[in-house]
């Protein structure tokens, strides 16, 4: 494929690019992340990195961000050479990232944040509380972040602390910004509010590096795409002049097959099937009033919902995690005590956690043993943990999930972010559950792990089992059978087979009411 946008004329009237990086090569052990990897951001530009899970997107990101060395390569910012590794200050002027985990403190105030290290002049001198307020407020008004500076943190949403990072990236002179899945955690309306506000800053100058599984994404905001397969450069281009086809063959090195894959056959009639997930009138303090749901066997039903929904803490609840103010959950029969993880487990509930950093995964333990934590039973005698049945139930859920590690006992900090993600949804599956509850599943996993694993979702189901599936992700709720959409804690609509998108992001922006839905997606009057 042509690579039309390698070398971005410089010179008068061609500022140098605000970033470019070539020759980049990094291992990790036997892993080679990066090879002989290049990239090349223009000023003011919106240029996207996609690739699939491990292709070395992070590698890179902590390489242009003065976190990590490469091993050989060249990095310039504006033309000038990178400063000197370590050089806190020099890096921060040139480049920030946001991630999607916040580097935020939440038990500070966004102004001690965003002036966390610099508060006061020189060492001797005090910090001066008010001008800080201050000038937090003026930094934040300059680029119209309506945050107020006094704030704790903890108690911003996801959306504004992002634009907290982005001002403090910005207050340090940087105008270059790198995104890593800035969207994974931001409903439809901040996804729409946080693009608005990079398209203006775009306006005033600001070069964006823009890392995204989500693929409309890239075609909505970026102009240039550059893709990376397995450590290595594959192609940059103009985003116009890239097809999705293209871009997907590009990423995966295989000829795309039309159109998604993610296809959701017509449901069989489930009516005399066995109810496995009951859920009778659930009160969640905060999160829903009232609310029933029944998942029968065979069933995949999505629990649809923007961020204030209460869908997540729907899903969470019927693990056990928290605790009900009325009404009832019961699995295959037994009821479930609210509240109580091993009463849930007991029951047969799986769970993939929304937070796979924090309700997840054991960082410095092998993918083997996260992927086998809840299943220690089945590998040993009396307890016992036999390390051979471990490995040899780790390997087969590595083929089975297609999971990109070096071995079985690699430490699962050492996998990508897509990689751990799977290793998360292969401990859920672990233990066979009865009704398997994935919260956003597909979170940081690329286009073509996505159909796997939502496949092996589908699976589960198609043993007799049952799913729900707890997710905003079109392409997630895709794959139900049907689909439940929560807003403001209640159940506003229900879609059978075949719904259209439109009906379900407008039910989940809270437009239209149950009345105006019918079973099959279509309005009462049949549009
Ligand atoms: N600290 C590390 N130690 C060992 N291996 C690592 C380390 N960091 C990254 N790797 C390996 O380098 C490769 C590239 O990983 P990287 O995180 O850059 O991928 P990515 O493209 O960002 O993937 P994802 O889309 O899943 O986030 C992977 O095989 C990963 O396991």
């Amino acid at each position: 494929m042509a690579d039309t946008a390698t070398a971005p004329a410089t010179g008068p009237g061609h500022p140098a690019p605000v970033a470019e990086a070539t020759g980049i090569s990094k291992r990790f052990g036997a892993t080679v992340a990066l090879r002989d990897a290049r990239i090349s951001i223009a000023a003011g530009e919106s240029h996207a990195l996609v690739g699939r899970n491990g292709a070395g997107k992070s590698t890179l990101v902590s390489i242009l961000t003065g976190l990590q060395q490469p091993d050989t390569g060249s990095l310039r910012f504006s033309g000038a050479p990178a400063p000197a590794f370590g050089d806190i200050d020099a890096w921060r002027s040139r480049v920030a990232c946001v991630y999607q985990r916040s580097t935020i403190i939440g038990e500070l105030t966004v102004a001690e944040n965003l002036f966390l290290n610099r508060q006061s002049a020189a060492a001797v001198q005090p910090i001066r509380w008010k001008q800080l307020r201050l000038r937090a407020e003026e930094l934040l008004s300059e680029y119209g972040v309506a945050v107020d500076p006094a704030a704790r943190a903890r108690d911003l949403t996801v959306e504004q602390r992002q634009f907290v990072e982005i001002a403090r990236a910005l207050s340090f002179g940087a105008r270059f910004i790198i995104l890593d899945e800035p969207t994974a955690k931001l409903d439809a309306r901040g996804i729409g509010r946080l693009f608005d506000k990079l398209g203006d800053l775009q306006r005033q100058g600001v070069a964006f590096l823009f890392i995204s599984h989500h693929l409309q994404e890239v075609y909505d905001l970026c102009t240039t795409v550059t893709v990376y397969r397995d450590a290595a450069h594959i192609l940059t281009a103009p985003v116009a002049e890239l097809g999705h086809h293209q871009l997907v063959e590009a990423m995966t090195g295989e000829s795309a097959s039309s159109g998604t894959v993610l296809v959701s056959r017509p449901p069989a009639a489930r009516t005399g099937a066995e109810e496995l997930l009951a859920i009778d009138g659930l009160t969640l303090s905060g999160a829903c009033r009232e609310l029933s749901l029944s998942v029968r066997s065979g069933e995949v039903v999505g629990l649809a919902g923007a961020t204030a929904s209460g869908n997540v803490r729907v899903g969470e609840a019927v693990a056990g995690l928290h605790r009900a103010e009325g009404g009832r959950i019961s699995v295959g029969g037994r009821v479930v005590r609210t509240g109580s993880v091993p009463s849930a487990l007991a029951a047969g509930v799986g769970l993939v956690p929304e937070e796979r950093h924090l309700q997840g995964l054991v960082n410095n333990r092998s993918v083997a043993e996260n992927a086998t934590l809840t299943v220690t039973d089945q590998l040993g005698p009396f307890g016992t943990v036999l390390p051979a049945r471990t490995r040899t139930f780790a390997r087969r859920m590595i083929r089975d999930l297609d999971i990109k590690t070096p071995s079985a006992t690699t430490p699962v900090s050492a996998l990508s972010g897509g990689n751990q993600q799977k290793v998360v949804v292969a401990r859920a599956m672990a233990t066979d559950p009865h009704v398997l509850v994935a919260i956003r599943p597909t979170n940081g996993v690329d286009v073509k792990s996505k159909e796997f694993l939502l496949g092996r979702i589908r699976q589960v189901a198609d043993d007799g089992k049952a799913a729900l599936i707890v997710s905003d992700e079109l392409d997630d709720l895709r794959v139900c059978d049907r689909v439940v959409v929560m807003f403001h804690g209640r159940v506003v609509a229900e879609f059978d087979h075949g719904w259209k998108d439109e009906h379900v992001v407008a039910a989940m922006e809270g437009v239209g009411t149950t009345a105006a839905y019918t079973a099959s997606g279509t309005d009462k009057h049949g549009r």
